[in-house]
C-alpha cells in the first residue's frame, strides 16, 4: 500500500468548497466563516488538508463575493515557515470564487488546477475537524487505483425512504433499506483527477448530485469505501457547533492541539 504520510508520489490537491450560505445553521456569516473555538472554520478545514504530507496544493472555492476575505484569512492564519501570502509551508493555496451550488463551486476550483496535479481531494469546509489519518487513508486508496474513494461510516438509525407528501401532512413510508447495508458518507473524497474532471463534465443539467462520487457512479466507474471518522462529522445544525467545540476541546485536553 502507498504511503500518504510521505511527500513522495503523484501531486495531491485538494478542493475545498466553501461558499455555501449555512442556512441550516442560522443567521449570520456564510458557515465556512464563522468562528469555531475563535478560528474561522475554514481555516480548521484547511490545517486539516495541509496536515496531511501528501497534500502540495489547497485550492478555496471562496463566497462568490469573499475572496478578498478569505485571502486575507489565509494570510493572517499561515502557519510558521509559510510565505505571508500564497503558501502555509510546503502547502501552497489558491482562492476562487464559488457558485450557486455545492457542485458548481467544487467544478469552479477544479478549473483552477495547475497541469501536474494528478489526485484530488474534495473536502467540505463544513468538516472541519477531519483526522489526517482518514486524509491519508483517502490519498493512499486512490494512489493504489481506485479512481474514487469516499470515507464513510455505518448508518447508527434506522432509515426510511418515503412518498413525498403535502406539507404538514404525514409521509408515507414506502421501504426500509436493510441498514447493514447502508453507509453515511463523508469527505474529503478522493479521485483520480481524470476521473473526477469527466464526472463533472458528464452532468446533465438539472441531474446533479450531492457529492462528487455519486457525479462517478453516473460515469459507471466504481467508487470505494474507506472507513470515515466520527469526529469528520458535517456542521450543518446549530448543535453541529456545539459537538465541533466539544471536540476541539477533548484535543486540546488530550495532546495540547
Ligand atoms: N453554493 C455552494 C454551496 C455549498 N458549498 C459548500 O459545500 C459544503 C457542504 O455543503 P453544506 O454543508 O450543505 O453547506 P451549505 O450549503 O452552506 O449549507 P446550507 O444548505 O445549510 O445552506 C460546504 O463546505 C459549503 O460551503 C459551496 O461551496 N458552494
Ligand atoms: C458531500 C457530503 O458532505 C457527503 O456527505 C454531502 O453530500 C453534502 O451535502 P449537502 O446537502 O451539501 O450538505
Amino acid at each position: 500500500m502507498s504511503d500518504a504520510s510521505s511527500a513522495a508520489g503523484p501531486r495531491t490537491a485538494a478542493v475545498i468548497p466553501a461558499a455555501g450560505r449555512g442556512v441550516r445553521l442560522g443567521p449570520g456569516a456564510p458557515k465556512a466563516l464563522r468562528a469555531l473555538n475563535g478560528t474561522p472554520m475554514l481555516i480548521h478545514a484547511v490545517r486539516a488538508m495541509a496536515a496531511s504530507r501528501a497534500v502540495s496544493l489547497v485550492v478555496v472555492v471562496a463566497p462568490p463575493d469573499g475572496a478578498p476575505e478569505v485571502k486575507t484569512l489565509l494570510a493572517d492564519h499561515a502557519l510558521p515557515g509559510g510565505t505571508p501570502s500564497g503558501s502555509w509551508g510546503s502547502t501552497d493555496f489558491l482562492v476562487v470564487p464559488g457558485g450557486a451550488t455545492r457542485q458548481e463551486s467544487v467544478k469552479l476550483g477544479l478549473d483552477a488546477l495547475p497541469q501536474g496535479i494528478d489526485i484530488v481531494l474534495v473536502h467540505d469546509a463544513a468538516r472541519p475537524l477531519v483526522p489526517v489519518d482518514t486524509v491519508d487513508g483517502v490519498i493512499e486508496a486512490v494512489r493504489d487505483g481506485a479512481p474514487a474513494v469516499v470515507p464513510a461510516l455505518p448508518v447508527a438509525d434506522t432509515v426510511k425512504e418515503v412518498e413525498p407528501a403535502a406539507p404538514g401532512e404525514p409521509e408515507p413510508v414506502v421501504a426500509t433499506p436493510e441498514r447493514a447495508r447502508l453507509r453515511a458518507v463523508q469527505t474529503p473524497q478522493g479521485f483520480d483527477r481524470a476521473t473526477l474532471l469527466r464526472a463533472h463534465e458528464a452532468v446533465v443539467v438539472g441531474e446533479g448530485a450531492t457529492d462528487c462520487a455519486g457525479l462517478v457512479e453516473r460515469l459507471g466507474e466504481p467508487v470505494v469505501l474507506v472507513p470515515g471518522h466520527e469526529e469528520a462529522f458535517k456542521v450543518t445544525r446549530p448543535l453541529d457547533l456545539v459537538l465541533a467545540e466539544a471536540v476541539l476541546a477533548r484535543r486540546r485536553a488530550n495532546d495540547g492541539f
